[in-house]
């Protein structure tokens, strides 16, 4: 069937920015935009019959974009099936748009020269200088657009004299037409002349340096992609040339990702001992007040006397976040009687996952009915969904998934393999599927007391007796009294760790060189920001629980040292969790609204930066911005590939707030999920329906914590940190309800220890810290981050 909408061919290079060109492409010129990335195993440029097969796809577009990434257009490897487009017969050409690195591969092309830029200029927002007419046509001058680049084009812009360059800018330079320009500021009067976007002199192929796609680049930028378009029409037209529509027979793919549950085939039929469990679910829930000056801590402890394994998701900066109407410092959720819950594991690079009950264990083969672990949580969620109505209105989270998802989780999740064999087998996927619950909300001062409980037996009390015992008067009296040792008053001086005790924090020199190599990198065009991080362990002896230096009272004192809206304990399994998080990695609803909050910028509290003016004014400048620029231009990618084109925004752009020790840039994401394009039938098993669990399946490793791109930051990151393992740091702790609600975190500022590291009678926990490094970092501000974030975790041990 032949469609009048455009068809454009975009060529993705790895970028963190791809989904958002296919976007911009999709809304401003309703197109459709398939994808096909520059190494596709489909199209190999050394098989006998590429040519004609490649022809034959090129046939069916009216154009081809060919996207941004990471390393050089001299590098064949970088930019892959581009050099195929350049390469092609004068007869076979075809209207091309190039965006950076695809412009720069154009330039080469063009037989022009791709150099470093004397310095790189990632995130840099600047005015672009042009004189109208082609693709600018109409377009206001000097409109501001990103920049993302560490090398440039070459066209013997630098051999003309400083007088004759106003005049002779524009003029062709070996086979390409400049058509913009941006000066940059070198200091001592010095100006480095940056092509900004070109015309072929001979073929219809057009390319823009800048990144029109990005949040921060004026929407007058759009312009010029539809005037782009407007002049590869009228090519295509003048020559006669008219796509062929093949009816399917395409190679390129869609610009996002299948839903999850559509992957799912014939699985959910109860035949399984576990596909029944907690199916059919019915919520019991009963609201009883909070106690006054009770704190969370003691809620845990007044339920959960045995001390047995637990997840504890706590909002632990309520009273501040109240006094600022920070909503995220609202709820505390706590699973109980977690020991009796279902749980989902799964150690990436296993095919399977492995469900656990009490002492049963079972192994499930994912593919090929789930896929991979993803596949197999969304049908594990979907069979015990519950709708809005089933469920608490007043509660975030009724029952449901709780648990972490390591760093390592996310690497697999985005193409880079484990190394093999890995020395231990973690779980790096563990999810309970909780259903005794405790949701306390601050601001109302009320506890929910809910259980989702089998629909035959609503007999069990379990809810009753938990609200007589949270009434109770003895209750809180006596956790009191029994926990005078638990409770840490807090102290005015830190004491040192006990001498058993041993600490191993990062070299100062080793990191500072660490950071010098990361911008090494990033000169080389490779990254455009590497998040860099370290970790320090502390080894001591294991102490007898309950005791002074047990990890609850770790995270007793953390919680009241460093309060965080997402403080979190985790005893699940063979891990022990305990964070002091600020940042939330990804919420969403059950009506598909997804928020995403990426932190870039941190400032340590001081004398001098006390306040958040103080603090605005150091973080509000274009080194921090660009930072954080970034990953908001990196988030709103992961969006893309889910939500889809014009479903993704940024309401809130580059914000500080303020933390208990430091302030931190934050922006927020947000993107709306589709919904079905087809009714959904009961029983269908290819249901089409997206949840966030897509979203957060799309999204991992968080890119706060990886730089941009991500995929080569993340090579890049694994090697200069040496391949040790992030583990939790750097991974994700939550929860999502049985409702299709869920809230993420990242896990920094937290603490972690796996039951199998330590030698006899000892343990070993890990601090991961770090920071963005950019081209304007340097080595000592990045070490001194480091350190500050490493401090407020690390001095919790001298006061155990
Ligand atoms: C790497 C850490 O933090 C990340 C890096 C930040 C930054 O570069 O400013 C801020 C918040 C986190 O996304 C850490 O806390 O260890
Ligand atoms: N965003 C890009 O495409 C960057 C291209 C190239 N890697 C550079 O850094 O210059």
């Amino acid at each position: 069937m032949t469609s009048s909408r455009p068809r454009i061919l975009f060529l993705d290079a790895y970028d963190s920015f791809s989904n958002n060109i296919t976007a911009l492409l999709t809304t401003l010129l309703d197109a459709d935009v398939a994808v096909l990335h520059i190494d596709s195993p489909l199209l190999d440029r050394r098989d006998a019959d590429f040519s004609s097969r490649w022809s034959r796809e090129l046939a069916q577009y009216d154009a081809v974009v060919c996207g941004p990434g990471p390393g050089s257009p001299d590098t064949e490897a970088d930019v892959g099936l581009m050099r195929a487009v350049w390469d092609l017969p004068e007869e076979q050409t075809l209207p091309v748009l190039g965006i950076c690195l695809g412009f720069q591969s154009l330039v080469l092309a063009a037989r022009g020269k791709v150099r470093r830029l004397q310095r790189g200029l990632h995130g840099m927002v600047r005015g672009i200088e042009h004189v109208g007419g082609d693709v600018f046509e109409g377009v206001a001058p000097r409109f501001k657009a990103t920049l993302y680049h560490s090398l440039g084009a070459d066209v013997g812009q630098d051999g003309i004299p400083e007088g004759e360059w106003e005049g002779r800018r524009w003029e062709g330079m070996g086979g390409l037409v400049p058509l913009a320009w941006v000066e940059e500021e070198r200091g001592e009067g010095r100006r480095e002349r940056v092509l900004m976007a070109v015309r072929h002199a001979e073929r219809p192929w057009w390319g823009l340096q800048y990144h029109p796609e990005s949040v921060c680049t004026e929407e007058e930028g759009n312009r010029v992609i539809v005037n782009w378009f407007r002049e590869a029409r009228r090519w295509n037209e003048e020559r006669g040339r008219v796509r062929v529509d093949d009816g399917g027979d395409v190679i390129a793919g869609a610009a996002t990702k299948q839903s999850l549950l559509s992957r799912l085939g014939g699985v959910g039929e109860g035949r399984q001992w576990w596909e029944s469990w907690a199916v059919g679910a019915e919520l019991h829930s009963i609201t009883v007040p909070l106690p006054k000056g009770i704190q969370v801590p003691d809620v845990v402890e007044a339920v959960e006397l045995d001390g047995s394994e637990r997840v504890v998701l706590e909002s632990s900066n309520c009273a501040a976040a109240e006094a600022r109407g920070d909503a995220r410092g609202r709820y505390s959720i706590i699973s109980c009687g977690l020991d009796e819950a279902l749980r989902i594991e799964h150690h990436t690079g296993d095919g399977y996952a492995t469900v656990k009950l009490g002492r049963v264990s079972e192994r499930i083969f994912l593919a090929p009915s789930y896929g991979d672990i993803w596949g197999f949580l969304a049908g594990f969620h979907e069979a015990r969904h519950l709708d809005a109505s089933e469920v608490s209105s007043g509660s975030p989270f009724s029952g449901g998934f709780m648990g972490f998802i390591t760093y390592e989780q996310g690497l697999h999740d985005i193409g880079i393999p484990m190394d093999q064999p890995r020395p231990h087998h973690r779980p790096d996927v563990s999810l309970a599927w909780v259903t005794k619950s405790l949701v306390i909300d601050h601001l109302l001062g009320i506890i929910h007391i809910q259980h989702l409980r089998p629909r035959e037996s609503i007999t069990d009390s379990w809810v009753e007796r938990t609200v007589a015992r949270l009434l109770s008067p003895q209750t809180f009296h006596a956790a009191n009294k029994k926990e005078t040792f638990l409770h840490q008053p807090l102290k005015t001086k830190t004491r040192r760790p006990s001498k058993s005790t041993t600490i191993q924090p990062p070299q100062t020199k080793d990191y500072e060189n660490k950071v010098t190599l990361c911008q090494s990198y990033i000169a080389a065009g490779e990254s455009y920001e590497l998040c860099l991080t370290d970790q320090t362990t502390i080894t001591r002896p294991r102490p007898r629980n309950p005791s002074p230096s047990s990890p609850w009272t770790l995270f007793r004192t953390l919680r009241t040292r460093q309060p965080a809206p997402f403080a979190s304990y985790l005893r699940l399994g063979p891990l022990t969790l305990v964070s002091a998080s600020p940042e939330r990695f990804l919420q969403y609803s059950p009506s598909g609204l997804c928020s995403m909050r990426p932190m870039k910028g941190t400032v340590r509290k001081s004398p001098a930066v006390s306040t958040l003016s103080a603090a605005e004014q150091i973080l509000h400048v274009p080194k921090e911005e660009a930072e954080n620029l970034m990953i908001v231009d990196l988030v709103r990618h992961d969006l893309h590939s889910i939500c889809g084109a014009g479903r993704v925004t940024a309401p809130d752009l580059l914000k500080v707030e303020e933390y208990e020790s430091v302030f931190q840039m934050i922006t927020v994401v947000e993107g709306r999920l589709p919904t079905p394009p087809v009714p959904v039938h009961v029983g269908d098993q290819k249901e089409k329906k997206y949840t966030g669990l897509d979203v957060l399946a799309a999204s991992l490793p968080p890119g706060s914590m990886t730089g941009a791109p991500k995929k080569r930051s993340c090579e890049i990151l694994k090697e200069i940190e040496g391949g040790k393992a992030r583990s939790l740091y750097s991974g994700v702790v939550g929860y999502m309800c049985a409702s299709g609600r869920g809230d993420w975190s990242v896990v920094i500022r937290a603490m972690f220890k796996w039951d199998d590291e330590g030698a006899e009678g000892e343990e070993v926990w890990r601090i991961g810290a770090g920071g963005a490094v950019t081209i304007l970092s340097t080595a000592e501000g990045e070490r001194e981050e480091m350190f500050t974030k490493l401090a407020g975790p690390l001095r919790v041990f001298g006061e155990v």
